[in-house]
């Protein structure tokens, strides 16, 4: 499980997050939904200790994450699959999946990464294509399987829509949620798609300059039109 406790974060003197608190279950499926600037990425950056400054509380497991380096919250279990994806290029979509290897949760052994593509149809026809060219969509896919290969207990996938074409969009809502069920990975996931968060999550954290305004189920958000046209409307 999850927990973060009054997390404030900072990029040099500005705060970003201002006490963030939420918990994720073991295969529990959430979803964090806000503006863009909202802070969403710099949440996901500070639960894996990846860049800003954070000061409260990540549990993992009951754990407190205290200063542990990325690489080792990897190992540990989870896997962020970042806004700008990190597919290389120069290898083919097969080997970006084989290097979950160097990410596997410590004392596991690596999905083989053929039957991982098997999960993500449209990657089928791809696997000996390099990473760079593949479509947003296509790299989006692959980022996923990559992260999904490592075994990890948690997947946090930041923004994972954006820039992405309605049908696939739909495609990768369906496969998320299938390979989650069948490794037992939960999700914290980072959306502006209401559609798409609601189809992949079963509760919702509404988070505005930073902070939270908002958590429950999707239909208690869908009761708040209030909160929806103050914090999520375009
Ligand atoms: N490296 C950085 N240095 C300084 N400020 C940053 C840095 N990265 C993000 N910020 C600022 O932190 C705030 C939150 O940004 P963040 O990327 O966390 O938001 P977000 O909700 O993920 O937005 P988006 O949906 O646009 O990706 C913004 O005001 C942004 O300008």
């Amino acid at each position: 499980m999850l927990t973060v406790e009054n997390l404030t974060a900072f990029y040099g003197e500005s705060q970003i997050l201002h006490d963030v608190s939420l918990a994720v279950d073991n295969g529990g499926r959430v979803a964090i939904v806000g503006r863009n600037g909202a802070g969403k990425s710099t949440l996901f950056k500070s639960i894996m200790n990846a860049g800003p400054r954070a000061v409260g509380k990540i549990l993992w497991n009951g754990v407190d994450l205290g200063s542990t380096p990325s690489y080792k919250r990897v190992r540990a279990g989870l896997a962020l699959v970042p806004e700008d994806r990190r597919i290389f290029g120069h290898v083919t979509v097969l080997e970006n999946i084989a290097m979950s290897q160097y990410g596997v949760l410590a004392g596991e052994t690596p999905l083989d990464p053929e039957s991982v593509i098997q999960r993500f149809p449209m990657l089928v026809p791809l696997k000996d294509r390099l990473g760079g060219q593949l479509s947003g969509g296509q790299q989006q896919m692959v980022a996923v399987a990559r992260a999904i290969a490592a075994r990890p207990r948690l997947m946090m996938l930041d923004e994972p829509t954006e820039g992405l074409a309605p049908i696939i969009i739909e495609q990768l809502a369906k496969d998320v949620v299938t390979v989650c069920n069948e490794n037992e990975a939960g999700l914290l996931l980072s959306e502006q798609n209401l559609w798409f968060a609601k189809q992949c999550t079963d509760r919702v954290y509404v988070i505005d300059t930073g902070r939270i305004v908002f958590e429950g189920d999707w239909a208690t958000l869908d009761e708040n039109a209030d909160i929806k046209q103050r914090y999520l409307a375009v």
